[in-house]
């Protein structure tokens, strides 16, 4: 296992990139630490695919260094990079038994037998393989198949690092959960550095200690699950975690008060020093918002309420921009008039998309 470090990593694929909107991947610096877990999230077109095939060596970037355990291996082929890859779709040798197909990797390095029996069947426990072991691996389910790929990424201890590339995708749903929660024991009990590359948020959010937020080529945030939900740095990571993903109004910011439409709100922190010209944004998370009657809060056109079974979530709209708030089991409302509550501690002040911190209130 080793840590990776990302190095003014950066990518374009025209061979004359001009400015920034020329790079698939824009300059990215980062360390994934040796026996993390760690998913690379973002929706389709965002680089994810660049930045793994750069990991991996398919890709030699632009600009920048990657560097495993401080070796430069940036023009190191695959090969040489001690790397294993689980794709989207099953690689598996079909005219092998599982048995055989879980040893290959280990085999091809001249591993000794009773060292591959032993770490097949392990592998093969914690998987839910043990019983298909001898069975030929053609007569599987494309779940079995997917993971016994898994599998084989998994079976080698001295990888630097395992890379999944949307491993879940041919996963049957309703077993997708039971293979992240496999995953994720599995991380816990044999100290790998694990990349899971996902586009699908509740994928990241349970599988990895630390998820890298990707948003058009650029790491927009690295946090924890719970420091994405609560201070997105992004407002693209407001809205892309979360369902629904958090509200964004512009707004005007004096001080620690903000203005919406004609509405003034009190905020928890000041800003005083917000970059002149920048689109200043309030962002709030709907568990933040809660639905009242006019003239309490916000004033809101209510279009709808969605009742999602853990809560009812009103789908209203503040100054013309959509808007989604809870709905308390007390609210009466007739007609479509309605305000909107705000909880000051959780609004978020955004310039140009990015997040200022707030400074106390004197
Ligand atoms: N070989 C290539 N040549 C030119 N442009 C490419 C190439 N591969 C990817 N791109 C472009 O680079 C950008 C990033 O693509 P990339 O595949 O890395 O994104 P992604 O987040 O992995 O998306 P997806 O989930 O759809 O695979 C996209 O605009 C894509 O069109």
């Amino acid at each position: 296992m080793a840590s990776i470090t990302l190095d003014g990593l950066a990518h374009a694929y025209r061979p004359d990139p001009q400015g920034p909107k020329d790079y698939a991947l824009k300059e990215i610096n980062h360390v994934w630490q040796q026996g993390g877990a760690y998913a690379l999230l973002g929706p389709s077109g965002c680089g994810k695919t660049t930045l793994l095939n750069i990991i991996s060596g398919l890709v030699i970037p632009t600009r920048g260094r990657i560097l495993f355990d401080g070796r430069d291996v940036t023009r190191l082929p695959t090969e040489a990079r001690n790397i294993a890859q689980v794709f989207q779709f099953p690689v598996v040798y079909d005219t092998m038994t599982v048995r055989q197909n879980l040893a290959f990797p280990l085999k091809n390095r001249g591993v000794p037998a009773e060292r591959i029996r032993a770490r097949v069947e392990e592998i093969a426990d914690r998987l839910g393989l043990s019983a298909s072991l001898d069975r030929k691996a053609s007569n599987l389910t494309a779940d079995a198949k997917q993971k016994i790929s898994l599998g084989r990424g998994l079976v080698r201890p001295d990888v630097a690092a395992i890379l999944f590339d949307e491993p879940l995708t041919v996963i049957d749903p309703h077993l997708k959960w039971q293979l992240r929660s496999m995953l994720k024991e599995i991380h816990r009990a044999l100290d790998l550095t694990m990349i899971y590359v996902t586009h699908d948020q509740t994928e990241a959010l349970t599988f990895a200690d630390k998820v890298v937020v990707m948003h058009d080529g650029a790491v927009v945030q690295t946090g924890t699950p719970e420091e994405l939900f609560e201070r997105p740095a992004h407002t693209f990571v407001g809205h892309f975690i979360g369902s629904p993903g958090m509200n964004v109004l512009p707004a005007t910011v004096e001080g620690s008060t903000a203005r919406i439409g004609d509405t003034t709100l009190a905020l928890a922190h000041a800003y005083p020093h917000l970059p002149a010209g920048a689109r200043i944004e309030l962002g709030i998370r709907p568990e933040f918002a809660t639905l009242a009657a006019p003239g309490d809060g916000v004033p809101a056109k209510l279009n709808r309420i969605d009742d999602i079974g853990r809560a009812r979530i009103a789908r209203a709209e503040i100054a013309g921009r959509p808007f989604a708030a809870m709905v308390p089991g007390e609210v009466r409302l007739d007609g479509s008039e309605a305000g909107i509550r705000f909880d000051p501690r959780q609004i978020h002040i955004y310039a140009d998309s990015h997040l200022v911190t707030g400074e106390a209130i004197r």
